[in-house]
């Protein structure tokens, strides 16, 4: 008798920074190569990949749907032809905002268009895709200095994070800052106090119903993962909450681009995708993940990597 290959309980499609803009070609604050027109191209094979697939649950696009240089007059234009290609999924898409989202447009306009649940403002939300799993979406720039109008509380609260932790007159510039501390700078945010109790309470509540969460948000959550300049303010009091609990095994984000892999301490996972924008013409990043028993698997194309995740 031949070996029964396990089927997954789920699967469902990723993607991180597509950061899309009618724009040449051009490169990051450190030099690296982006291709803003062809990532719509990246995001069009994603879709027509996972609507060949025929068997995924939903896809969660990780953030950055348009990038900042995107001409402030096509903002809303952009933001809607990404949304539609995205729609072209058959199934489920889950949205999260970015720092570039933010650059692009206000809050109160950009949460009806990414279909975001959520009140005030907020983009932070849960689903369930079967009754075992919860995902958790996180918004990394509930407290930040971009997004908010100039007087709300949540701006005014970021900005002194900045003024107290950078000395920098460029608050998007990490120089001289030492270690995590690099992270105190103006394209990161932080989680404020309504969600971390939000995230404990939504843990709390998998935990009693025996459900295993998948965390996801735009900036990654642990320093093993990505660019020391690119997490979380307050990834500690994040992960504080999220090691209260057994059910969490694995983190997923974006924002670092050139992707990640690294088990914290108490065995959680974290993955931080490659991002579709810095795929030369002709190259792609996007992936699924395979939801087992007792792991999950990134099955990536092309520039993103395969990884295990062993629970
Ligand atoms: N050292 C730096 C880095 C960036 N900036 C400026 O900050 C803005 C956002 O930077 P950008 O690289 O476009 O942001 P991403 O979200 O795509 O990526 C985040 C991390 O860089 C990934 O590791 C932009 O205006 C930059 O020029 C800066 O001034 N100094």
């Amino acid at each position: 008798m031949g070996s029964v290959v396990k089927q997954p309980l789920f699967s469902f499609g990723v993607i991180a920074d597509v950061q899309y803009a009618d724009i040449p070609d051009g490169r990051s604050f450190l030099g690296v190569p982006r291709y803003y027109r062809n990532s719509i191209l990246v995001l069009q094979r994603a879709v027509e990949t996972w609507n060949q697939h025929g068997n995924l649950k939903f896809v969660i696009n990780m953030g950055d749907i348009v990038d900042g240089f995107c001409p402030k007059d096509q903002s809303l234009a952009a933001t809607k032809k990404l949304v539609r290609e995205f729609d072209k999924f058959n199934g489920p898409v889950y949205h999260m905002i970015g720092n570039h989202c933010l650059y692009n447009l206000p809050r109160e306009e950009l949460l009806p268009l990414l279909k975001i649940p959520g009140r005030d403002g907020n983009a932070y939300y849960d689903f369930s895709p079967t009754p075992g799993y919860r995902i958790v979406v996180l918004d990394g720039y509930d407290i930040s200095a971009v997004g908010w109008p100039q007087d709300h509380p949540k701006t005014i609260a970021a900005l002194k994070i900045l003024d107290e932790k950078n000395p920098n007159s460029d608050k998007n510039s990490p120089e001289g800052l030492e270690d995590v501390a690099r992270r105190f700078v103006k394209y990161n945010g932080g989680v404020g106090e309504e969600q971390l109790q939000w995230l404990d309470s939504v843990l709390q509540d998998a935990s009693n119903s025996n459900q295993r969460v998948i965390v996801c948000g735009h900036v990654p959550m642990s320093p093993g993962v990505a660019s020391k300049a690119a997490l979380l303010w307050n990834f500690d009091e994040v992960m504080d909450i999220i090691h209260k609990y057994d059910s969490v095994k694995v983190c997923l984000s974006g924002h670092d681009h050139k992707g990640g892999y690294f088990v914290d301490s108490h065995g959680v996972h974290h993955r931080s995708l490659e991002a579709a924008l810095e795929c030369p013409p002709g190259t792609y990043s996007f992936g699924y993940i395979d939801v087992y028993e007792n792991k999950l698997s990134l099955v990536g194309t092309d520039r993103m990597q395969n990884t295990d995740f062993e629970n």
